[in-house]
This record gives C-alpha cells, structure tokens and sequence, in this order.
C-alpha cells in the first residue's frame, strides 16, 4: 500500500515595469499594482492556509504507511512462528540459546523458513513454505551458487533439528557433496547414507525414496497408521550434467507420489534446458533466485525475498552431533531385543517364526513355514551376513525347543561362524537343537548333509502315509509325543557345492532341488546364504525351480541378484541394514530393517547357550563338529577307544570319514583273499596312517595272539617305526623289525609256509624301496604273498610313495584285487584309474584329505587320515 502525498504551493506573479500590453508604466502605478499583487498573494496564502489547517485531520502522517507495512510484516512474523515455531523460523545467525532437538510435535504439516521476505527494505518477515506432511521445495539454480548452498544448509538442519521422525537422502552432484560437509554426522551416525555425487549415486537415492514410498503404501495396506513411521527428506542440491529425460521423469514421478508415501524433496537446480522444459513437480513451492540477493521470488508470495544464509559451523555441530546421538540411543537394536524373556514356550506345528530386527514399523518378525518355507540371502563379504544368521539362529533356538527344533549348520568358507555352537575345550556347552556343524565344510561333508536331510524327507513322508495324513501339522497333531521337530538346515557361501560342475556338484543340486521342493511339506527349511553373485546364480542354473521355492529373500550391504533385477533397493543400505523382501525379491514388497550385531554382546550369548544347554534333556546327544581345517588323531577317535580284543575281524583304522556322523574309516583285516592295504603318496601322512593300522590293530589282539613286522625301507621312516614298536610292546605284543635284506627272504618265507599258528601283519614303510633290492624275483614272490598271504591270516599293509612303483610292485592292474584296500595321498584319481578299474574317478589331492577305496564293499570314500600327534607341520613330502 502506498499513500498519497498532499502538498500545497503558493504562487506570486513577478511585478514588471512594462504592463502585459507592453505599456511603459509610472513608478506609482507600479507600487500600486505592487500592493495590490502582495495582498492578493498573502490572501492566497491565508487561504492555502486555512484549507490546510482544515484538512489537517484528514492527511495521513507522511510515516503512517511505513507502520502499517511494519505491522504487516509482524503479523506475518507472528503467523510464520506459529507455523514454523521454534528453529524452523528462528534467525540462525543470531540464535543465541542451543537448539531443543525433535521439538515440533509432528503433527501436521511441518513448515520451514527458506528466507526473508521484504515487505519494505524495513520491514520484513521470515518466508515459511510447507514441507514434511505437505509437499516440496523447487529451486531453479543449484548449489553451484552459494546463496542456494546456504539455503539448503539451513533447511536441512532446521528440518532435521525440529522434526520427530526424519530420515535424510542426501544428493549433491554440482559440488561434489561439498554443500553437506556440515552434515557429516548424520552419515556416520546412520541417520542418512553417504551423499549421492553422481548420476549412479543420484539413482540410489531415488531408489532409497521410492523403496520408502512402496514401504509406507505397503503399511497402508495392511491398514497399519503410517503417522508412527518417519519422513524421507531428499536434498538434491543439483542434478548430474545434461539429466536425462528419464531421471527427470523419475524425480517427478517421485514428487507425485512422495506427499503420500512420507517422501519429500529439496530439489535444487530444477530448471528447463534448451532442448525441453523441465517437468512440472507437483505439490511444490517454486523459489526463482535472482541476480539481487533481495529480489527472488517465492511462490504465492507477492514480496521479493532475501534467502537465509548458511547456518553458522558452531551450530551445525551442536544440531548434527546431537541427533547423531539420539539416533544412536533410540535405533540401535541389540541381541538382546531377539532373545524372549521366556524360553522354550513356542511351537513349531505350523512353521517357525523369529523377531530379526526392527523397521520404521516396529519389530520385525521373519517366519519358515508353508508361505516362506525357504529363505535365500545374499550380501558382500563383510556385509553382515554371519551376523545376521547368528542373530536368526540364536532368536529361534531361544523360542523353541529341541522337540521343536532342530539345526544343521554348514559353512563353507574359511572361519568359525558356528562354532560357538559347539562344545569346545573352554566351555562345554552347546546349543541342544544343533545337530551337526560343518566349519570350513568340504563339499562332500555338505552333500552328505543333504542326503541326511533327504532321508529325513522319505522318514516323514513314510510315517505321514501310514498315519494318513497329509499336512506334517495333522501328524504332529495327531501324534504329539512323537518327535518331528522342525528341521533349519543352514548354508553359508552354499554356491560351493555346485563348484566343479562335477558329479559331486550335480548330485548336491539334485538334493537341494528335493529338499526345496518337498522341505515345506515334511517341515524342512533351507536358508541359503552367499556372498559371491555367482552364487546365486549358481542356483538360477540350476533347474528354474529352485530359485522360485525361496520366497523370502534378504539382501545384506552389496547383495546382488538375491532381489529381482529391476529391484534396485538394497544398492544404498548400510552394514546393520538389510532389505527383506517376501515376494521373490519383486519390487514393492521390500523392508528395510535394522538387525542387531551378535557378535557385539559375547557375555550375553554364551550366557544364553549355557542356559539352554543346562535345559536339555539329559542324555540329548552334542552335536557332531565337523571343522575342514582340523587335523584328524588316532588317539581321540571314540572307534579306537572302543577296540576290543573279542571283535572279529580286527580292523586297521586310518582316519575319519567326511561324513555326518564323521565315522572312523578302516578296514577288516578278515583272512580272506585281497585284504592287504596300501596307501600311495609322497606325502609323510603314508607313514602316520601305518603307525594308525598297526598300533589299533595291536589293541584287538591279545599279547602273543598275532604277530608284527615293521620294515622301515626309508630313513624317515625309523623313527616312525619306533614309535609303533613301542605302542605295541607296550600293548604287550612282540613286533620284530627287518630290513629291506631280510624282508625278501621273510616273503619268500611267509609264501613258503604253511598256515601260521596266528595272523601276521607285515608293514612296509616305503614299499618302492624295495623292489631294486629284491630284484625281479623277489617283486613275484612278493606278489604270491599278497595274493596267497591274506587267506592265511598274513596280511601285508604298505606305503608307496609312487603310483608307479606301487602297480609295478603288486604287477599291474591284474593283481588289483590282491590289494583291496587301498588310500590315496597327493595321487590324482588319473594316475590310479586304470590300477582300479574306474576311469570317472576324479580325485583331486587335498591337503589333509585322502580317498579311500575298498574293493571289498564297492566303497570309496574321502576321509581326513590320521597323522600322529607329535608330528612335526614341517615334515614335507617324502
Ligand atoms: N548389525 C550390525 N551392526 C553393526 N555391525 C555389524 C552388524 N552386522 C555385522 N556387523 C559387523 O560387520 C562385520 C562383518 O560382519 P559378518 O562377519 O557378519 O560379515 P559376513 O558377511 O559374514 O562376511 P564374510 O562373508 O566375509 O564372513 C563384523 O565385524 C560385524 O561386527
């Protein structure tokens, strides 16, 4: 409003010698006109004073309308205070007091200053647009200006400071992130990712956004109050150079919906290029800065505005800092919050369920049952998947038990992921529902899992058919004293059973695609884990079936492929955050949870193990521990305690089987042609695997009931040899050593005689040595004892330490069945295929590994051979 000046001017005519006829005029009649012209003026002037003096009351003051525009500008102050109270219209630079944290009650719209509006030069008002709850803000310059740097600066704290429930999106690809440096708290405290500086980066954010929008339709739906669950604010301060039409379409898209699904934008630099205008966002404010700091324009607001600057460092610290730290305190979950107060009250009829973590909605509880009967999840290495499994492991086995539950954990790659539910030196504890436990498994270990697990499968099925059932519920049910514990059957890096695309690999597939398909009528549950894409690919190789039985997937930090292709929402999630999707990874069915560290509370978890452990049924079996690293003694072998002397046949143990139960590996030493055994291979592990046979097959026999001739052909060899003549003798036997001389002439001997009184187990350690010495002749006689030896109870067990040597001892692969036991070290399956007879056999060597065949039984199995004890690790190949 502006007022009219009233001004009043009083005019006199200028007196001249000549009259307006241009008559020369007397100086008397000039003073005459004079007088009368000066009256005439002063009565004008009296006049114009008067009327004056008479209009006085009704002419404004000249300052009245700087009043009313100053009481406009205050009333409008007052309104933006109401609207905006507290730090999200405060001066900034002038705020002396510290800021009070979350203080708008979140209800409502919440608006935020962006600058001053400039009714006068004096008179001014803070300018407040409405954003969380409302809509978005549209700037059409970016962060490359600094006024527009500034105004976001101050936005994203006033908003993050007052708001209750927020959650920030940062973008920056004009400044390289450097308009948020300020708001570095908020990145390592988690309240918001790393600022987005790239076009990829900007993508992600979107991703994030749009993930929170299908996260608060999806809460809609269930008909939960979206009010409790957070706002997304996303800070663009600029767009990545020449934006395509499809990201822009994307924002706008976003824009449309985001009012509703709790999203809001920031949007800097949104302004037409040459080529296109720029889409319309919707539900926006639109601020156009200008080339004058006191000229830019707000929508609806009819007055130029000035922007608010950067808020001061000392502030942004205080605000920042703060919340960093109330965030902390109110999302961090911890074990703690899995574990129920009671244990053991669940059961597992009709599936098993277990809280994991927490979303913006609350707890979050995940289930295997008929609707997720599997679950696949995926993430890079260090992204938390152990954890995670830990956190899953521990919430079921506190909520159910061991009639309830049962667990088989295999691990594949190198570590101790689930030992700790394990017996171990320290702490002979254990968790009841572990069944078995491979660490560092090898894939046969795995596979022989998954046959266990198969025939589980059949067990049941069996048993529901003969109770006429069909539902494993109805036979729980009907038959509740009849164990059927649901059966969680772990993998982590599961990907390496298929590795090798070999036999072994497609056997594995095969017993994954049964246990995935049938597991979720018999109340099997898989929950695969791999970091690797490949991995997981693995299984899309795999007949298409078995990727569509894990509904339930989750996505840890860097998890590839585990959601569907175009579902891009776990690309920007962080360590402790995972994406959990139960619609086969589609998008629109993800949320985006919060789970605990495991490994952050030790005390609390073995404090819990304990406890479970000490509620066990008495008698309740620990679990079998399979760890691929550790090395494999005759002395802690529960076989070799058990030996008797009344057994029959004694039997020669060598080590223990990659198998479920890790059985002990031997073989019978029965008088029957073919039972010699030898094992073949350079490396020293020959001559502990001899010093195994010989020292158990002198406990089955009592002192002077068999006899034991040790011949160390090799120099290495002698002390080995030692210490087995010692074992024996101390076991009461006799045992005799020979040389390399005396072993031909006690062959030609043994091949000469009749049967002896008692058997006799002849070793030969270092067997290749022999042949030179003995000669042609002496390699037949040898060979009529292993062909004639066995039947009369002298049994010959050897170490070759060449394949070569060994064939030509024996005489080729004629004679295979003379030696039917037989151990391979660091032999390929090449190299003694066609000895044996089997050209798939495909044995790689393996450090601490051996493949065991028995021509006997059709066997063949790979087993970790005993090494003694006292052995010293730098002991290379002999
Ligand atoms: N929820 C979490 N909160 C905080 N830290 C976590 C969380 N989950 C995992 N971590 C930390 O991340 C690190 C890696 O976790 P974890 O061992 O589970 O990863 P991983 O995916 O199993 O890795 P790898 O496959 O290499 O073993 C650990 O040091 C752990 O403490």
């Amino acid at each position: 409003m502006s007022g009219a000046v009233v001004s009043a001017t009083v005019t006199v005519d200028t007196v001249t010698r000549v009259d307006q006829g241009g008559t020369t005029l007397s100086w008397r009649t000039e003073l005459d006109r004079a007088s009368a012209a000066f009256r005439e003026a002063r009565s004008h002037l009296h006049r114009a004073e008067e009327l004056l003096a008479a209009k006085e009351t009704e002419i404004p003051p000249e300052d009245a309308t700087a009043d009313a525009q100053a009481d406009l500008a205050r009333q409008l102050g007052d309104r933006a205070a109401t609207l905006a109270p507290g730090v999200l219209s405060a001066d900034l630079v002038t705020l002396d007091s510290e800021v009070a944290l979350r203080s708008h009650p979140g209800v409502g719209t919440i608006y935020v200053r962006v600058g001053t509006g400039l009714v006068t030069p004096d008179a001014s008002f803070p300018v407040v647009v409405p954003m969380l709850g409302a809509g978005h803000l549209v700037i059409d310059a970016d962060a490359s200006d600094s006024r527009v740097s500034g105004l976001l600066q101050s936005i994203l704290l006033r908003t993050v400071a007052a708001a209750p429930k927020v959650t920030v999106a940062l973008a920056d690809c004009v400044a390289l992130g450097q308009t948020f440096t300020t708001a570095a708290p908020l990145i390592a405290g988690g309240l918001t990712g790393p600022t987005a500086t790239d076009g990829p980066g900007l993508e992600q954010v979107l991703a994030t956004a749009e993930a929170h929008v299908q996260s608060v339709q999806q809460a809609r739906n269930d008909s939960l109050d979206v009010s409790s669950m957070p706002f997304l604010l996303v800070v663009i301060a600029g767009l990545p150079p020449q934006p395509s039409r499809t990201l822009k379409g994307r924002i706008a898209a976003l824009a449309h919906a985001g009012p509703h699904g709790r999203v809001h934008l920031v949007l800097a630099g949104w302004r037409d290029d040459r080529h296109e205008p720029a889409p319309a966002i919707e539900h926006a404010t639109y601020l156009s800065v200008a080339a004058d700091d006191a000229a830019h324009r707000v929508s609806r607001i009819p007055v130029p505005v000035r922007l608010d600057p950067t808020p001061p460092p000392a502030l942004s610290k205080q605000v920042y800092q703060g919340l960093a730290r109330v965030h902390d305190r109110e999302t961090k979950v911890v074990i703690g919050d899995l574990i129920p107060a009671a244990h053991w009250q669940e059961s597992s009829v009709t599936g098993l369920s277990t809280v994991v973590g927490r979303d913006s909605r609350g707890e979050v509880t995940l289930s295997l049952d008929d609707a997720t009967p599997h679950w696949l999840i995926g993430g890079r290495t260090g992204g938390g998947k152990t954890v995670f499994l830990l956190d899953v492991l521990y919430g079921l086995a506190s909520r159910y038990s061991p009639r309830e539950l049962s667990m088989y954990l295999l691990d594949f790659k190198e570590g101790v992921s689930f030992t700790e539910f394990t017996p171990s030196p320290r702490d002979a504890s254990w968790i009841p529902q572990v069944r078995a436990v491979g660490v560092e498994s090898d894939r046969e270990y795995g596979n022989a899992v998954l046959v266990a697990l198969r025939a589980e499968l059949t067990r049941r099925a069996t048993a529901m058919k003969q109770a006429g059932v069909t539902k494993l519920a109805e036979l729980r049910r009907q038959e509740p004293h009849h164990p059927m514990p649901r059966i969680v059957a772990v993998i982590d890096e599961f990907h390496v059973l298929f590795a090798g695309n070999d036999r072994l690999a497609r056997e594995s597939a095969a017993h994954l695609e049964e246990l995935a398909r049938k597991g979720r009528s018999y109340g099997v549950h898989l929950i695969l884990a791999s970091q690797t894409i490949s991995g997981v690919e693995a299984l899309y190789d795999k007949r298409d079936s078995i990727f569509g039985q894990f509904p339930l997937r989750i996505a840890l930090p860097g998890a590839r492929h585990v959601l569907a292709p175009l579902n891009t929402s776990a690309e920007a999630i962080k360590l402790g955050q995972a994406v959990v999707n139960d619609s086969g990874g589609v998008p629109g069915f993800d949320r985006l949870i919060q789970f605990p560290d495991a490994t952050a509370d030790p005390a609390l978890l073995t404090d819990l193990r304990q406890r479970l452990w000490r509620e066990r049924e008495s008698g309740s079996p620990a679990p079998t521990v399979f760890a691929g690293y550790a090395e494999q003694h005759l002395a802690d072998d529960p076989r070799f305690h058990d030996l008797s002397t009344t057994k029959r046949p004694a039997a020669a143990l060598l080590g223990r089987a990659v198998d479920l139960d890790i059985s002990t590996v031997a073989v019978p030493m029965e008088s029957i042609p073919g039972r010699n055994f030898a094992v073949v291979g350079t490396d020293p592990t020959g001559a502990d695997v001899l010093h195994a046979a010989m020292t158990s097959l002198g406990r089955q026999h009592e002192p002077d009931d068999a006899r034991f001739v040790l011949a160390p052909l090799i120099g290495p060899a002698t002390p080995v040899v030692d210490e087995v003549v010692a074992e024996l003798t101390a076991a009461g036997h006799d045992p005799r050593t020979v040389t390399a001389g005396e072993l031909g002439e006690l062959v030609s001997d043994l091949v000469e005689a009749p049967q002896p009184d008692r058997p006799m187990y002849l070793a030969v350690f270092g067997g290749d040595a022999a042949g030179p010495v003995w000669g042609p002749t002496g390699q037949r006689t040898f060979q009529q004892l292993l062909r004639h030896g066995p039947a009369k109870g002298v049994h010959l067990l050897g170490w070759w330490r060449g394949m070569r040597r060994f064939i030509e001892d024996v005489g080729g692969s004629t004679n295979r069945e003379d030696v039917a036991g037989l151990m391979l070290l660091n032999v390929t399956g090449i190299e003694v295929a066609t000895f044996v007879g089997d050209g798939s056999l495909t044995y790689q060597p393996r450090d601490n590994r051996a493949l065991v065949l028995d021509r006997h039984n059709n066997s063949l199995r790979l087993c970790v051979p005993f090494r003694r004890a006292d052995r010293a690790d730098s002991e290379g190949s002999w």
